[in-house]
């Protein structure tokens, strides 16, 4: 009888496995996720703990869901030290190579007391067997709230912030479209990477005033929600401006390295018109600096009205230089005010514009008031506070016997510290600190003299032109007398 019947059951089994055997793939799929389904269920009924999944790829436009990116850099960054099996990933120009779980790998994960386990897996679909990646965090049911409300979130915050620290800066520039086909095949910026080694280190400049400058910048940076209560669009304007030499761009430079901020150089004389300027800056990125260098030359932004006299000085070059620049560009002051500080700012977030200029007194009163150039920083020439930076920076010391004399003379002469770096700068090794400090000196004294001899040649000018003043009022006496 026993036999009889374990014989039906092996002829049972046998036909079951020979049907399972014949049915389509798909079946076992199906079949197996129907097992899944209600088994899971089964246990979640038991299990004190929750289950979240992150897929990959969001079903609908298989696009790389953020969510699962932005997990996959916190846990890269937070638990390769957890893991036991890793795969290394290196991105096209990453600086490092970026290690993450390997697929079936569990690591575990702390925050504020809380207790998370993070699975990485993979399950095989459709009819051409993809595979398709998913994290699953799993907690304790008691932390359900937390997790969901607090933890995810700061994973999600995380993960995008070590993206931006690790992301490739760029550098964009305009691009000079004469059409729409030329925007269409181009693009309205094209970008370079961004590596310049400025830094608030290596600028040289009166250390008061550059603390000043650094927790204003610092400030703006974590300023989102202050901006937002306030009403104002999130973004601060800078004029840099000072004599040619003195540190604008490297300043400029230095800003987006200590934000790592991306860095739009936007060419004025490029921009066709007011609408394409618009266009440019709805295409710029947050978490960016939007720079006009020489914004006084860009284009006839000047809003005084110059005196006939000083108008016929301003030596030919500089009209030709600037009619040649306008030829292309229509762009207005209004809508370069406008692109500032009007409706069109708003688009986009965190981010800065800067202009820079050696004729501060020429830029039209509107364009740099505070709210547009919310902050004024002269760059000046040399002082012996800049010096010394330079110093330490170039020849790495910190005091010298001629330190004094450098000292006074920069106080009586006026140089910049692109000539005082120049100097400073050894040209072969047997050029030691010394030689390069008695080098500035004689440079000091040669541009005191240069000094010296200008101040008398303008003297004699001024006599001159007080000269012609006179025989001028003489003769329209002389004439009104006749
Ligand atoms: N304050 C500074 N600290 C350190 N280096 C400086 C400073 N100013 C100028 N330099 C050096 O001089 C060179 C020119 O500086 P930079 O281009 O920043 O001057 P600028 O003010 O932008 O000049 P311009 O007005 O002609 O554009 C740079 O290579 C830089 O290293
Ligand atoms: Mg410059």
């Amino acid at each position: 009888m026993f036999a009889d019947n374990m014989r039906q059951l092996g002829q049972l089994i046998a036909t079951a496995m020979f049907i399972w055997a014949i049915l389509p793939e798909w079946f076992h799929q199906q079949f197996r996720q129907f097992l899944e389904k209600y088994f899971v269920k089964l246990i979640g009924y038991v299990c004190p703990y929750i289950k979240i999944k992150f897929d990959e790829y969001n079903d609908e436009y298989f696009q790389r869901s953020k969510a699962y990116a932005a997990i996959e850099r916190y846990l890269g960054a937070n638990s390769s030290d957890k893991a036991k099996r890793l795969k290394a990933n290196v991105f096209r120009n990453c600086k490092s190579v970026v290690l993450n779980m390997d697929d079936y790998e569990e690591v575990v994960d702390k925050f504020k007391g809380v207790t998370v386990w993070w699975a990485s897996c993979v399950t095989i679909r459709g009819r051409n067997e993809e595979e398709r990646r998913f994290y699953r965090l799993t907690c304790h049911r008691k932390d359900r709230d937390f997790v969901t409300k607090v933890y995810v979130k700061h994973v999600l915050d995380e993960g995008e912030a070590i993206a931006l620290r690790s992301r490739q800066r760029k550098l964009y520039t305009n691009n000079k479209n004469e059409s729409a086909w030329d925007v269409y095949r181009r693009g309205t910026w094209s970008s370079i990477v961004f590596e310049h080694p400025s830094t608030f280190d290596t600028l040289a400049m009166d250390p008061r005033k550059k603390k000043e400058i650094l927790d204003d910048l610092m400030t703006f940076s974590r300023s989102k929600d202050y901006y937002k209560k306030i009403g104002k669009s999130w973004k601060r304007g800078y004029l840099l401006y000072g004599p040619p030499g003195t540190g604008k761009s490297s300043m400029i430079a230095a800003m987006a390295n200590l934000l790592e901020y991306d860095i739009y150089d936007l060419e004025l004389a490029s921009v066709k018109d007011n609408t394409g300027l618009r266009k440019l800056l709805i295409e710029t990125s947050s978490k960016s600096i939007i720079v006009i260098e020489d914004i006084d030359c860009s284009l006839d932004l000047t809003g005084q009205r110059k005196s006939k006299k000083e108008d016929d000085k301003e030596d030919e070059k500089e009209k030709k230089k600037k009619k040649k620049k306008e030829e292309g560009s229509e762009v207005t002051l209004s809508g370069l005010l406008n692109f500032i500080d009007g409706l069109w700012s708003a688009c986009g977030s965190e981010r800065l514009i800067v202009f820079t200029t050696n004729h501060v007194k020429k830029l039209d009163p509107a364009l740099i008031r505070r709210g547009r150039m919310d902050k004024h920083i002269e760059m000046s020439y040399c002082c012996f506070e800049t010096f010394k930076v330079l110093a330490k920076n170039y020849l790495d010391i910190e005091s010298h016997e001629l330190f004094e004399t450098i000292g006074r003379m920069l106080g009586e002469t006026k140089m910049t510290p692109a000539d005082v770096a120049e100097n400073l700068m050894p040209k072969s090794n047997e050029e030691v600190a010394e030689i390069c400090l008695k080098k500035l000196i004689k440079s000091l004294e040669d541009a005191k003299e240069v000094a010296r001899l200008k101040a008398m040649e303008d003297e004699k000018i001024k006599a001159k032109d007080e000269e012609d003043e006179d025989e001028d009022d003489e003769e329209e006496e002389e004439e009104v007398d006749s």
